[in-house]
């Protein structure tokens, strides 16, 4: 055994990632909280490995009993030996850094890879004390009974899998997601698959929230949790979506560009494609950043989420402030608001300048839209607790700009049991058709100074979507439609349907399958000029 003379430190990465996983394993703390509070390191990268070593937590043990790693070199710390083997045989399958720990599994690891066996070599017990133990070829990955627990594990599942549908009651697919909040969205959706309902992996949408607050919030760090101080109060960056860029490379995102002429088309495939590490800016709405499916649960868990930095929202849903578009410092009326997404996005869109009312009749919900926008430093949103149908023409005349998102069946929403297999209840969409039109009448024929109206519902029914719009237009002839998708640059494919003289072509629809989003429908209408026809 050889003294190097002088010492290569482990990577802070690894070292990092094994202190989290000692914390976690000895103390019995959520390693999400310790990734979080990890100062050093990239968080993202620590929850690659360590996920990688959960998921195969037996065989990175047994392949470190069998080689006698430990045995062998009692000093070497057992964390860091899990995180090198696991980084080895299940993530990068290749180890950084000069360091004798690293470098004699990495050797090992080339040979491996030739040979197709493991054949973890133990290092030092120290940086300064390397200690070599060439191990034979003998080791799999996969040790015989690992597959035979794995073999029983996938048999038991497929069980599971099959049985739950034919039980057939509503709300399992939450109850499975409540319950087991290790199964990630695809398994959940897979299983929702098998009980026909049409579930795709969407992709995973968030803008950035622009600094609202006087006092703006802290940079785009990991937030630490034991931060005593608050931070210094300073001029809020310009350009935020730089700033969440810098942050995104600092965390190992890869951004895929597309050439500038790239079609929709184009888009969606890219998207399609995307490997695990990249990510994309949105093609309609400025802001938007598009993730692959499988990160969804490590964003709704990350604190720049929580702490409103980064805000989640389908990209779908995104849509409606993007057409309706209002300039900064106009006047806007979100006739049913709650729990406030797009009254949110609005803001951003109006950069926190000009006034929203946000009305909202249910009590619980106003209070949620309250707390939402103000968590968000949304200062120009007003917050009004009524019945959009006993708004008055007075107290709401200098309104420009009107959202209406009424309640609806919501049968284009993807995270519920109710999309295809819940057959269409006529009598409810009925109901439901009514109200929307009472609402969408009411914005087109109450306010006197309004330019531009979105209406939009998360239902894939035509009852709620096309002939509400033709029933509205019938009654409210001082308004016209306007092509959603024109104002998307046509970059858009799904239109309504064109039995709807004059408003299949102008609305719009968003599809899981085609457009990897909620099912969403969209109007945009406009109000004719002093003698305009069509
Ligand atoms: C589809 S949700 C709105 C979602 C919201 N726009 C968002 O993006 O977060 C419909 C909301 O409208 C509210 N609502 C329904 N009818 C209303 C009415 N007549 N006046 C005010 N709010 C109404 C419902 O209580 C519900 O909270």
């Amino acid at each position: 055994m050889s003294k190097k003379p002088h010492s290569v430190k482990v990577p802070t990465q690894y070292r990092a990632t094994a202190k989290i996983l000692k914390a976690a394993l000895e103390q019995q703390k959520c390693i999400k909280t310790l990734i979080f509070a990890e100062k050093h390191a990239r968080t993202r990268s620590l929850h690659t490995v360590l996920k990688k070593f959960s998921e195969n937590r037996v065989a990175v043990e047994k392949a470190i009993e069998e080689t006698g790693l430990l045995r062998d070199n009692p000093s070497f710390d057992p964390s860091l030996a899990k995180i090198l083997v696991t980084e080895l045989l299940f993530a990068r399958k290749e180890l950084n850094g000069e360091s004798k720990p690293v470098q004699t599994p990495a050797e090992m690891g080339k040979k491996n890879r030739k040979q197709q066996q493991v054949d973890v070599v133990a290092s030092a017990a120290t940086d300064d004390s390397p200690a070599v133990i060439d191990s034979p070829a003998e080791h799999h990955t996969q040790p015989e009974d690992t597959s035979a627990e794995v073999f029983l594990w996938l048999l038991a599942y497929s069980v599971l899998m099959f049985t739950l549908p034919f039980l057939g009651f509503y709300g399992v697919r939450s109850w499975l997601q409540e319950s087991f909040p290790h199964l990630d969205l695809f398994t959940v959706n897979c299983w929702s698959v098998l009980t026909a309902v049409v579930v795709v992996n969407l992709v995973v949408a968030m803008y950035v929230l622009k600094a609202f607050r006087e006092k703006p919030p802290p940079p785009l760090e990991p937030v630490q949790q034991d931060e005593e101080e608050e931070p210094e109060a300073a001029e809020p960056k310009k350009d935020h979506l730089a700033e969440a860029l810098e942050y995104l490379y600092s965390e190992d995102w890869r951004r895929k560009e597309l050439p500038a002429d790239a079609s929709y088309a184009d888009f969606l495939t890219a998207i399609k494609s995307l490997e695990e590490d990249e990510f994309m800016t949105d093609l309609h709405v400025e802001g938007v950043l598009i993730f692959p499916p499988k990160w969804s649960n490590y964003w709704v868990r990350h604190p720049l989420v929580h702490g409103k930095r980064f805000i989640l929202q389908n990209k779908a849903t995104c849509l409606a402030a993007e057409l309706l578009a209002p300039p900064t410092g106009a006047t806007v009326l979100d006739m049913c608001a709650a729990p406030g997404m797009k009254t949110m996005h609005i803001c951003n869109v109006m950069q926190n300048k000009g006034c929203i009312y946000a009305v909202e009749q249910d009590y619980k919900r106003y209070n949620t839209l309250c707390d939402i926008t103000e968590e968000a430093g949304c200062a120009i949103v007003k917050p009004i607790f009524s019945d959009a149908l006993d708004l008055t023409p007075e107290r709401f005349a200098d309104v420009e700009y009107i959202l209406v998102d009424p309640s609806c069946s919501g049968s284009g929403m993807q995270n519920r049991m109710t999309v295809c297999d819940e057959p269409k209840d006529d009598r409810r969409l009925q109901k439901l058709q009514g109200l929307q039109i009472k609402i969408l009448s009411h914005a087109m024929s109450s306010f006197p100074n309004v330019k531009r109206i979105a209406y939009c519902t998360c239902s894939l029914w035509k009852e709620e979507n096309e002939q509400v719009v033709q029933r509205c237009l019938q009654l409210n002839p001082s308004y016209k439609l306007l092509s959603c998708k024109k104002a998307l640059r046509n970059k858009w494919h799904n239109v309504g349907d064109t039995d709807y003289p004059n408003i299949g072509k102008n609305v719009l629809y968003c599809l899981p399958e085609s457009d990897l989003t909620d099912g969403i429908f969209l109007a945009l209408f406009e109000k004719r000029r002093e003698g305009e026809v069509d």
